[in-house]
């Protein structure tokens, strides 16, 4: 054992009876992810542990009700999330058409029935039903993503915003649209600490 517990012990705990989905959805993205636009050369190697891995620790955050995750792309961190959490009903929202048919053809190919793929920019979506939670990564500083991910969440429910190390500094320069878009209770979180190569760290945050 090195400083990090060892990792197919974490994607077992975390995937369950669905690690070999998550095998499965890793292959199809180290395979084609490159050749579709969808993930840098740079990252296939560590596809596994720095992008499946960092996204599932993410998992238990999630309660069961309706998850949004916004600007999904290559399916991170929305496909490994419901992957890990068949129960939890999630939107998956993508405006590039190419990247919306990958996310289709996967959650088709994985059988994932708790995902439906929407083709949308986030501030432009109406939904039905307001979310529960929404999700995203790397799509855009936090004083930019409040205005996208806040609107589609209801009263009471949470935005899980993974970030970088820098998070606490995102919080503070995005007061003034945390305050305007009514989002309390902003705080960093490190999930991951000992288990993975490489921590991940989320803003979680109330909308009211
Ligand atoms: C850098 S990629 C990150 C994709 C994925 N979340 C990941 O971590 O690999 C940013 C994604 O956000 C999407 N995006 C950009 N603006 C958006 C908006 N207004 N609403 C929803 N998605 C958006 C882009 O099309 C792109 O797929």
């Amino acid at each position: 054992m090195t400083e990090v517990e060892d990792e197919p012990a974490v994607a077992a705990e975390l995937f369950g009876e669905r690690l070999d989905l998550a095998r499965r959805f890793a292959g199809a993205l180290a395979q084609h992810g490159e050749q579709r636009g969808l993930i840098g050369p740079l990252e296939l190697p560590r596809l596994w542990s720095r992008h499946i891995l960092n996204c599932a620790v993410v998992a238990p955050l999630l309660r069961p009700g309706r998850v949004g995750d916004v600007g999904s792309g290559a399916g991170l961190p929305g496909i490994v999330l419901a992957i890990a959490r068949p129960d939890v009903a999630f939107t998956l929202i993508e405006p590039m058409e190419r990247r919306v048919i990958w996310l289709e053809e996967e959650v088709s190919a994985l059988g994932l029935d708790n995902v439906v793929v929407t083709r949308a920019r986030a501030e432009e979506l109406q939904l039905e039903h307001p979310l529960d939670q929404v999700t995203a990564r790397a799509v855009s500083a936090l004083r930019k993503l409040i205005p996208l991910t806040a609107p589609l969440v209801r009263a009471g429910g949470e935005l899980v915003l993974m970030k970088g190390a820098n998070a606490q500094a995102e919080i503070d320069a995005a007061a003034k649209e945390l305050r305007k878009y009514r989002v309390s209770n902003a705080i960093v979180e490190t999930l991951g600490e000992g288990l993975l190569a490489e921590v991940t760290r989320v803003i979680r945050a109330t909308v009211n």
